[in-house]
């Protein structure tokens, strides 16, 4: 079996962070193991709450992973400081982490701040360069471009721009897009390749970016390619979604295993 590692925050309404990750990571058969950035108090409604973990602690969880167990694939969310975000990209470059996705995690659906803006430089500056794939949606791709995103065409003008910030494979994900269809922009530095998908109208879809980029992670740990990666992603993302269901009073979180109930 493969393994694949998650470093992001945790959500403790399971359905973003960490805990998507893993449940993502085990629906697809992949061994998951976590490093906590930091504890959200969080549920469908908001977020009310964000302790971070220490940096030396983000560091002693790296060591003790990668002291031990092989990684075959990474997935990096919600990074909230640029201390920690250094401390990371310093320990990947350490043990030379290949096939990183890192998703781009800035504000949760709810309105929270999970990077702080003071850390969006180190995160271009440090992180970035690290990923094997970068996963922004819409707002996080006008945030590290600065420009307004609303079509299909300005999606693949930020792609190239982030592709420049050092990361080998862009995808610029669609969800928020004002259209009919979920399409995501893959930039691999010469060409654009289209996933596509039919909108699904649903409330609840906490957790799709988190979702996704762990799914991709999966695939690329069990030896796909990015493309193949990417289109499998996107197939589980759709029907994670598809099969979403109420938990709670809010926006309600994607379903990983829906073909056992
Ligand atoms: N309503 C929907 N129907 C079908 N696919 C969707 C829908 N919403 C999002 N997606 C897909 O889900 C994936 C995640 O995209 P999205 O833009 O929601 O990420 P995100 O905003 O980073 O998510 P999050 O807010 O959870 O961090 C993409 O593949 C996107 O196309
Ligand atoms: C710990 C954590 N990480 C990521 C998200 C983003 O997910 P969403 O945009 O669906 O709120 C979140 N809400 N919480």
């Amino acid at each position: 079996m493969k393994h694949a590692l998650t470093i992001a925050g945790s959500d403790s309404s399971g359905g973003a962070g960490i805990q998507a990750d893993l449940k993502a990571f085990s629906a697809l058969g992949v061994y998951g193991m976590s490093v906590i950035t930091a504890v959200t108090a969080q549920n469908t409604q908001g977020v009310t709450g964000v302790q971070e973990i220490t940096p030396d602690m983000v560091a002693a969880q790296i060591d003790a992973i990668y002291t031990d167990i092989n990684v075959d694939g990474v997935k990096i969310g919600m990074v909230s400081s640029a201390e920690i975000i250094k401390v990371i990209a310093e320990r990947l470059h350490t043990y030379e982490a290949d096939k990183v996705v890192i998703d781009t995690v800035m504000v949760s659906k709810s309105g929270c701040h999970l990077l702080k803006k003071e850390a969006k430089d180190s995160l271009k500056k440090h992180l970035l360069p690290r990923a094997y794939v970068v996963t922004p949606n819409i707002y996080e791709a006008e945030v590290l471009v600065d420009s307004k995103i609303s079509n299909i065409e300005e999606m693949k003008l930020a792609a190239k721009e982030i592709h420049q910030l050092g990361a080998k494979f862009v995808i610029v994900k669609g969800g928020h897009l004002d259209d009919e269809t979920c399409a995501d922009v893959l930039f691999d530095g010469d060409e654009y390749h289209l996933f596509n998908s039919k909108r699904i109208n649903t409330q609840h879809t906490h957790g799709t970016g988190c979702t996704f980029s762990a799914a991709l992670a999966a695939f690329l740990a069990q030896g796909y390619d990015v493309y193949e990666s990417t289109s499998k992603a996107k197939e589980y993302i759709t029907e994670a979604i598809r099969h979403s269901f109420a938990v709670g009073k809010g926006v309600g979180p994607t379903h990983h295993f829906y073909k056992y109930y």
